[in-house]
């Protein structure tokens, strides 16, 4: 699957629904095991959830928008297929979400890209099942060090912390990431699965259980006139520093 919003593979509440139902032909397909999830763009994976989708948008709007948020995770972190991240270009906040949810990640290994959940640098705050997400994926004390500075890493950073599980060059990305999905298809599918889901189960219910709460959550904390504020500073900061 390869991603393609331009400029940057902004997540947008229709970006998400058409990822999100391109995701299930594919897991409704059986003779679909593995899927690659790699960026059309230039330069990025996927930088994160669309800002606009949480700026002056109405609180209708913008719980709809983050139920397509949880959708996407539940639909990536519950799959029963493999699924490879073949990150090439940088992957911060959502990107990095996305990326986690994969089983296995292959970044491109330009000093020039970075990943990580950086709300904090916007003045938003990741919440519980993005942190247990990456608690899943690089332990306990990386995240609270991770999540509280906001952190992006370089490719060579986030491999040292199991963030991403290999680097390669750019051009070899794709061949790479087919050669791991043959090794992962390699093991029967059923014990995988049940494994996978395992190891994944006690996050995925935990929000399923609290998936009303946690959009009124949302909402009502994206909403909030200084919430709003660091949002627009942000935004405004993102197109100074193109000028
Ligand atoms: C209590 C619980 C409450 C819950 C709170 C909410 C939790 C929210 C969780 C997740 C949040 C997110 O995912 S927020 C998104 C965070 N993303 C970022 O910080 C990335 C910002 N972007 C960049 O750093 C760069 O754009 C890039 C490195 C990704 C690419 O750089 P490049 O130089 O190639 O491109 P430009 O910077 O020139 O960008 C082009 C164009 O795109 C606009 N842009 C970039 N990112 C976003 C985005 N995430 N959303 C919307 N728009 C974005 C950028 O402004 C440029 O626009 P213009 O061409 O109009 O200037």
């Amino acid at each position: 699957m390869t991603l393609q919003n331009p400029p940057v593979n902004s997540l947008s509440l229709d970006f998400l629904t058409e990822f999100c139902s391109a995701l299930e032909k594919l897991e409704m397909d059986k003779s679909c095991r593995g899927v690659i999830l790699t960026s059309g763009q230039p330069k990025v994976f996927s930088a994160g959830l669309d800002i606009m989708e949480m700026y002056g948008k109405s609180p209708e709007r913008c719980g709809e928008f983050w139920r397509a948020v949880q959708e996407m995770w539940l639909k990536l972190y519950s799959s029963n297929m493999v699924i490879i991240a073949a990150i090439n270009g940088s992957s911060p906040a959502g990107g990095c979400l996305m990326s986690m949810t994969c089983d296995y990640r292959i970044m491109a290994d330009n000093p020039r890209y970075s990943i990580g959940l950086n709300e904090t640098q916007l003045g938003i705050v990741a919440p519980f099942w993005f942190k247990e997400t990456m608690v899943n994926t690089v332990g306990h004390r990386t995240t609270e060090i991770a999540l509280q500075l906001g952190q992006l890493y370089s490719p060579t950073e986030a491999l040292d912390i199991g963030l991403v599980d290999k680097l390669v060059p750019e051009d070899q990305i794709i061949a790479t990431a087919t050669q791991t999905m043959t090794k992962w298809l390699a093991v029967p599918d059923h014990a995988r699965q049940i494994t996978k889901s395992m190891m994944r189960k006690p996050t995925i219910d935990k929000l399923m259980s609290k998936r009303e709460p946690d959009i009124q959550n949302f909402v009502s904390f994206i909403t909030k006139d200084p919430i709003q504020k660091s949002l627009g500073l942000y935004l405004s900061m993102l197109k100074k520093r193109k000028s």
